[in-house]
């Protein structure tokens, strides 16, 4: 069942003490009340362009996944890159745990539908590029790195080149140096358009309880509506015609209610209230 509300339900980390926090994990400063990431009234344009995305609020709280839904050209990827700090707002705020960082780079992860690991390194170099970007000899960062692969679901895949992978293994890896980066709100660009449907369907569900043990904060882009009502405790539709002169703006926060028993993606993906949900987010988009 979906239902407008303003309160994000919030969704606590999993087992205590299982997995080791990233060498320089960004949580905990600003304001424990905060939530992870807030945007304020963003209005954006490129490059003294027209606004593509006029007063857009949200907000993600720790452990919980919130979807980004909206047709092709509506401004989902411009909203990422000002919450990324890569670009600025014409106006408004962005804010990591009550801090303002907008246009300030380095604060949030920001993971792309390629997996863009690099070919010519072996799986385990590839997810420690972080920690020796940041200053750490090659022999700790695998050190570090070594007790998580397991975690992963990457353990025996050390030695092996990134082409030896399947495209599920391979995301985990770039999710794996995603996380080793050390911040705490993940950004997704389309994650996992670039799968296979059985693939996709397992890596939602692997993503949900990776993020929710390492109370990660996730905002993900998606135009797949099941992918949003499967993943998402909260989803934002944004609508408008950017190019034809409309700016783009939320046209409602939607709360998906999950069932209890029925918490993993792929069995909640067979309930009613999937439908229910679906539904009332595609009506939303075709409005
Ligand atoms: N680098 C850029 N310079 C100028 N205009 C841009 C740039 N990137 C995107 N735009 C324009 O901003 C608008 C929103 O594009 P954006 O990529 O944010 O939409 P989107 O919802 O992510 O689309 P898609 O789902 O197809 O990826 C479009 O009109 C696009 O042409």
């Amino acid at each position: 069942m979906l239902r407008r509300k303003r309160d994000a339900p919030g969704a606590d980390g999993g087992e205590e003490g299982t997995v080791p926090s990233p060498a320089t994990s960004s949580a905990g400063s600003g304001d424990p009340l905060a939530p992870s990431l807030e945007a304020r009234s963003l209005t954006l344009a490129w490059e003294g362009g027209p606004d593509v995305v006029r007063d857009v609020s949200l907000h993600v709280g720790s452990g919980e996944v919130v979807c980004l839904v909206g047709r092709s050209g509506c401004g989902k990827t411009t909203i990422l890159h000002a919450l990324s700090g890569l670009t600025r707002p014409v106006s408004g705020m962005v804010l990591l745990h009550g801090r303002d960082v907008t246009g300030t780079p380095g604060h949030v992860s920001y993971m792309l539908q390629k997996d863009l690991l690099i070919p010519s390194k072996r799986i385990i170099d590839n997810v420690c590029l972080p920690l020796v970007v940041g200053g750490m000899s090659r022999a700790e960062a695998r050190a570090k790195a070594e007790p998580l692969m397991e975690r992963f679901g990457l353990a025996g895949t050390e030695e092996r080149w990134p082409g030896e992978l399947s495209g599920g293994m391979r995301q985990r890896a770039a999710f794996m140096r995603t996380y080793l980066m050390g911040n705490d709100v993940v950004l997704l660009d389309e994650p996992f358009s670039a799968l296979d449907a059985l693939t996709r369907t397992d890596m939602r569900g692997w993503y949900c309880r990776m993020s929710a043990e390492l109370s990660l904060a996730t905002l993900a882009i998606t135009h797949d509506v099941d992918e949003a009502v499967s993943m998402a405790s909260r989803i934002y539709v944004l609508r408008g015609n950017p190019s034809g002169g409309v700016p783009s703006t939320i046209a409602r926060e939607v709360v998906v209610d999950r069932p209890k028993g029925a918490s993993a993606p792929e069995e909640f993906a067979l309930t009613p209230a999937f439908l229910e949900a679906k539904r009332e987010v595609l009506s939303l988009l075709g409005g």
